[in-house]
């Protein structure tokens, strides 16, 4: 008997869609199994105001080919610049559906992002009013805090003092890596969640370091070691509404990440769903994948899960292509390093 399972169509709580050509190749590798995502806003320049987002989402929309359903939930980034009656506005509009706090310097094209947290008081004071939830790159950037320590530390240093100082601000703990941000998120209450990336269920630091350099595991946060990914496959496959997918695919081309100093970001929009299914059936925890990848993500953000559904079914093993091809040159897919038996049916 083949083993079958069908769940609420799945939504992305954190995705990078890019621009032009890169967003025309990608976008379908989404779309085809997606309903929703939440859009990252790091482009070059980054989406800030309200009239980005729309400008951005009107390049989404028209880059989504014939015939696929696919709704972007848009993001501010979030600056010291930053006009609190923008996000104000652009919120109460529906035109944006969350605002993503990146600290200076600390992933790709964060730059702008913040550096004093005094200067976005203000904006954070209209978020909680509003309820419009924070998506936090949770990461100090102090050059003396240790690589692996950088989630840990900004718990501590800067995220516990800003939600006391905000009380009621919704939070999202983005592509949490540690057990620390695992307990942190599910001791927090009902005004915070972590996403958690598909390749942070799988591989640790030795993927990415032991019997050569390997750039294609290489995203930030970097993945820690063992006990911490045990802690994110705990938390996710408890069905905990607290948790739910971001994949955090960030396409990158292969000439950038082969590279003396390759960019952070994992691609895997392709083959997320066939992945997560494996993870979840190795923990014989198939029947918590609903909430983790279409439940609990809309429960959070106050937004209804999708009606449409896939079905996924057990089988030889799946073969994916090693890399997309894009306008900007090829794309790596993430490679979990096991077979991966569930397909999505088409
Ligand atoms: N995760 C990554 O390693 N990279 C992301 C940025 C981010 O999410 O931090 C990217 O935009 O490439
Ligand atoms: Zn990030
Ligand atoms: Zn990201």
């Amino acid at each position: 008997m083949t083993e079958k399972l069908t769940l609420r169509r799945p939504d992305d709580w954190h995705l990078h869609l890019r621009d032009g050509a890169m967003l025309r190749a990608v976008l379908p590798e989404t779309a085809r199994h997606f309903a929703r995502a939440i859009v990252m806003p790091n482009l070059v320049p980054p989406v800030v105001t309200g009239a980005d987002a729309a400008t951005y989402l009107e390049r989404i929309l028209a880059a989504l080919p014939e015939g696929m359903a696919f709704t972007p939930l848009m993001t501010l980034y979030l600056t010291e610049q930053t006009d609190p009656a923008d996000v104000r506005a652009a919120a109460q509009s529906g035109l944006v559906t969350a605002v993503k706090l990146y600290p200076a310097g600390a992933t790709t094209n964060s730059a702008s992002g913040v550096r004093d947290f005094d200067r976005v008081r203000g904006v954070l004071e209209v978020m909680a009013e509003i309820g419009l939830p924070l998506c936090v790159h949770g990461e100090v950037t102090t050059p003396e805090v240790d690589i692996f320590d950088r989630e840990a530390v900004f718990i501590e240093t800067v995220l516990d003092p800003l939600r006391r100082a905000t009380p009621s601000l919704r939070v999202v703990m983005e592509h949490i890596t540690t057990k620390d941000g695992a307990d942190y998120v599910r001791a927090g209450g009902d005004d915070i969640a972590g996403t958690i990336t598909t390749h942070h269920l799988i591989i640790n630091r030795n993927h990415i370091l032991v019997g050569g350099i390997r750039p294609h595991y290489y995203c930030l946060p970097v993945a820690k070691r063992e006990e911490h990914r045990l802690a994110l496959r705990a938390a996710a496959t408890s069905g905990d509404a607290h948790f739910f997918l971001g994949t955090d695919s960030a396409p990158h081309t292969d000439a950038l990440k082969e590279h003396a100093c390759g960019c952070a970001g994992v691609f895997s929009a392709t083959n997320t769903m066939s992945c997560l299914a494996e993870v979840f059936d190795q923990d014989g925890a198939l029947g918590a994948l609903e909430a983790f990848t279409s439940l609990n993500g809309p429960a959070f953000y106050g937004l209804p899960a999708n009606d449409e559904t896939i079905t996924l079914v057990k089988g030889d093993p799946v073969a994916y292509p090693k890399k997309i091809e894009t306008g900007d040159g090829p794309v790596t897919l993430f490679d979990p390093g096991f077979a991966l038996h569930w397909r999505v049916e088409a």
